[in-house]
């Protein structure tokens, strides 16, 4: 995967995202499967997707005690799946117990899934933060404290908002992914993401890989939006 831009298929049932996928054709994707389609689908979207060829990012978030994490992430990486997440507010011995379990399932010759940890949800802000998780830090500097533990854990990189990038990028390094959801276009409605920006301000600010939810998957033309949004990130000029 280079610089990927993650389709969400947040959907619920495999009618609906069957008939969204068909708008690609042939196309291999980098897609993410999160938690509202696995649990409705389990193991068969994991199969239908790999063998049609597209690149997965499953998205369950694993937030418990490291014993149930590592013991989960061995499960998640006989799926051969190509990334996956826990939260970071997991602490640094949940991360390590969850690489841990990811090598242990990784099969003999294949590629251990790339694990990344969410740092603080797109849809927080520094208001919720202070107010509701009564952290008193700057949003960007609690962020960067759980870059770098998720760093010192191993892991390959983190989940944020593009916002805090260049910061991350500055702590830990150019070579530490940074996925980054909370993408939309100038005419999108932001919905419940509360730290936005479109494809292309994600690439000025250095995002490894971005996410795209519901600007595609509520599009009437899926494809023409996904084309708009890929060559705004990969930087095409329009004519
Ligand atoms: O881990 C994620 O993918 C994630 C982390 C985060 O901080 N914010 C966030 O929006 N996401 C996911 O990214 C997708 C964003 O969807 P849209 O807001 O519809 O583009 C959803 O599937 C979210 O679950």
């Amino acid at each position: 995967m280079q610089n990927p831009l993650f389709i969400a298929l947040d959907f619920n049932n495999r009618a609906t995202r069957r008939n969204f996928l068909a708008h690609f054709s042939d196309e291999k994707l980098d897609v993410k499967v999160g938690m509202e389609l696995f649990y409705r689908e389990g193991l068969n979207v994991i199969t239908e997707l790999k063998e049609a060829g597209h690149h997965l990012f499953l998205d369950l978030k694993l937030h418990d005690i490291p014993n149930t994490v590592g013991r989960t992430m061995k499960v998640l990486a006989e799926m051969e799946v190509d990334m996956v997440n826990v939260h970071a507010a997991g602490g640094q011995k949940m991360m390590e117990a969850a690489l841990e379990g990811l090598e242990s399932g990784t099969r003999p010759g294949k590629d251990r899934p790339k694990l990344i940890a969410v740092t603080q949800l797109t849809s927080t802000d520094e208001a919720m933060l202070r107010k509701q998780l009564l952290i008193d830090k700057p949003l960007d500097e609690v962020v960067v404290n759980y870059s770098l533990q998720a760093q010192t854990a191993g892991l390959d990189g983190v989940v944020c908002s593009a916002h805090e990038v260049p910061r991350i990028q500055k702590e830990c390094g150019g070579e530490f992914l940074t996925v980054t959801p909370g993408i939309r276009r100038l005419t999108d409605d932001a919905g419940d993401q509360a730290r936005i920006v479109s494809p292309a301000r994600a690439r000025e600010l250095g995002s490894w890989g971005i996410v795209v939810g519901r600007s595609l998957t509520t599009a009437a033309e899926p494809l023409d939006v996904y084309s708009e949004m890929m060559n705004d990130w990969k930087g095409v000029l329009s004519q």
